[in-house]
């Protein structure tokens, strides 16, 4: 019954596919310029007086932030990581001595006695399955950032900003009510501002 597919599925599983088909060549290269990219903007990110950033373990084919962690802990920026916490995403601390458990889908989740909430961060970066130049966000189909950031008002912090391959642009996805919008997506090649 292909016909009753809902579109949503059908795009990420085509736009999963083509972000896990990059090979381990163009995954490097494509942190590396996602880092120059951040550094050439950020001025327009508002990054000054910046505390707290959340970033992810790159998973399942997405583009690596590992190279802007160090960016920011050369920075005296703290990092953080999505947690599991329910339905809802709580962030802990990552520094050079984080010990590890793993999540049910596998990703590493620091494991520590205090954890942060959502609004209590000045940047998240998300990934992202697919997004739009409207800001629009598909992810892994979980919620979980869309429900953590529910209540936040566009002006109010934390920033939410896009992370992504360039091939996982398409031209306007299908937005449900509860997706969030972000404020910016940064890939290889372009700053999209909202
Ligand atoms: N790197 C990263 N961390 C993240 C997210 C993410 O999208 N990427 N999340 C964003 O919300 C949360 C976790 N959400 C996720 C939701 C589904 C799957 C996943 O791989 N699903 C499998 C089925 C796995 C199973 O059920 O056993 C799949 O769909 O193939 C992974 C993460 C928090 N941490
Ligand atoms: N604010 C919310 N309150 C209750 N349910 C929500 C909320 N936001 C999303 N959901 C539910 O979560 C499910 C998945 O949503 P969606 O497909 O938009 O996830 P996603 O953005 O792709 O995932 P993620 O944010 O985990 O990467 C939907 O079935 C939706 O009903």
């Amino acid at each position: 019954m292909t016909s009753h597919l809902d579109p949503r599925q059908t795009l990420r599983r085509q736009l999963r596919q083509a972000r896990r088909s990059l090979s381990p060549d163009q995954q490097q290269c494509a942190a590396q310029e996602l880092l120059s990219c951040l550094k050439q903007q950020c001025h327009h990110l508002h990054t000054n007086n910046i505390k707290r950033i959340a970033l992810y373990l790159s998973n399942d084919g997405e583009i690596s932030p590992h190279l802007l962690c160090e960016y920011f802990w050369q920075q005296n920026i703290q990092t953080y990581l999505p947690v599991l916490q329910g339905k809802q995403l709580t962030f802990a601390r990552y520094s050079a001595d984080t010990v590890w458990q793993e999540n049910i889908y596998g990703i590493n989740e620091p494991i520590t006695e205090s954890y942060l909430s959502g609004e209590e961060l000045d940047i998240v970066f998300l990934p992202l399955v697919g997004f739009d130049s409207n800001g629009g966000r598909l992810g892994m189909g979980g919620g979980f950032y869309d429900r953590t950031f529910a209540n936040k008002r566009t002006d109010e912090a934390p920033s939410l900003i896009g992370l992504a391959h360039d091939c996982q642009q398409v031209k306007s996805l299908p937005i449900e009510g509860w997706d969030v919008p972000l404020q910016a997506i940064i890939t290889p090649t372009q700053v999209i501002q909202v």
